[in-house]
């Protein structure tokens, strides 16, 4: 296979994640990666410095180089970007992980039989651990999947599946994270109140909250791992009977349904 140069538009916190996860995981089968965003230069300088990539502040004129197009800035750009890009596009993989800009929406905006796909990744990309989910378009060929796989697997886990489940998944994979460390930032509020630093807080949770992702990662049951903590009628009962009163699991279900919802509306 020939290796893919990849042109990125967009450069801010989900671009840096995927990159980096690219560079650390996979320049052996990666051409050449070029950056490109709007307006903030010094941040496209600060991204050549630290992970080496190229950069470009105008994306046009690399299209005719690059073999892949990943879109990474905001959905509510993404029908300008792509009226521009439409013209210049001639068979190149156009990719975007923007939140509720499936492949059937890059297939109308972009030429006839333009291969496309979606993926929805998350932040953990730099550290190569996104469970990303995705799904590609009609037009999308053995030596497309191949690079698809290359960038999905230099980023971690992945998991296909149809547009609607992408766009009905995005708050569980793409935004949850944000849900779990807004936990972990309580519980180090919760601890910092009983005479311990801000450091040391931060380890007991950090601690905990990996060591409860190792247990689940060797593929134990969440239910039966919660059972385990719960001694009957002892103190994690007492509170998880708090979560039971404060509604916890109706918290949890309205989150997802509103993160979709507006996941859905984005363009
Ligand atoms: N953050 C996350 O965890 C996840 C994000 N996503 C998706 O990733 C995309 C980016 O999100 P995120 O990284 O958080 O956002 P950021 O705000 O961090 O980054 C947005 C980037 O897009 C660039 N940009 C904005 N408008 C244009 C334009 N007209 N032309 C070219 N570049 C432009 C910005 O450039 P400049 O700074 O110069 O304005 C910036 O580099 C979104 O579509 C989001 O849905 C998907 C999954 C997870
Ligand atoms: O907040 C957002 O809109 C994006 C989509 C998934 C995660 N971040």
């Amino acid at each position: 296979m020939k290796k893919p140069t990849i042109l990125f538009i967009g450069a801010g916190r989900m671009a840096e994640a995927i990159f980096a996860g690219l560079v650390k995981n996979s320049m052996d089968h990666i051409q050449e990666i070029i950056v490109s965003n709007r307006s903030d230069r010094e941040r496209l300088q600060s991204m050549e410095k630290k992970h080496g990539v190229s950069i470009t502040t105008d994306w046009k004129p690399e299209v005719k180089l690059a073999d892949v197009i990943l879109l990474a800035m905001p959905p509510g750009v993404h029908s300008q970007i792509l009226e521009e890009m439409s013209p210049l596009v001639k068979g190149q993989f156009v990719i975007t992980v923007a939140a509720g800009i499936g492949p059937s929406d890059l297939e109308q905006r972009l030429p006839e039989g333009t291969p496309v796909a979606w993926i929805m990744p998350n932040t953990a990309a730099d550290k190569g651990e996104s469970m990303s989910l995705y799904a590609p378009g009609k037009n999308v060929e053995e030596k497309h999947m191949r690079i698809l796989q290359l960038i999905l697997d230099g980023i971690g886990e992945s998991e296909k599946l149809t547009e609607e489940q992408v766009h009905d998944l995005t708050a569980i994979t793409g935004s949850a994270p944000a849900f779990l460390y807004r936990f972990v930032e309580l519980l180090e509020n919760a601890a910092t109140e009983h005479g311990i630093s801000r450091e040391q807080a931060k380890k007991l949770v950090g601690q905990m909250v990996y060591g409860s992702a190792v247990m689940l990662k060797a593929g134990s049951d969440a239910k039966e791992l919660r059972e385990q903590v719960t001694s009957p009628g002892g103190a994690t009962a007492a509170g998880l009977d708090v979560f039971s009163e404060y509604q916890f699991e109706k918290i949890v279900s309205e989150a997802v349904k509103a993160t979709n919802k507006k996941a859905r509306e984005g363009h």
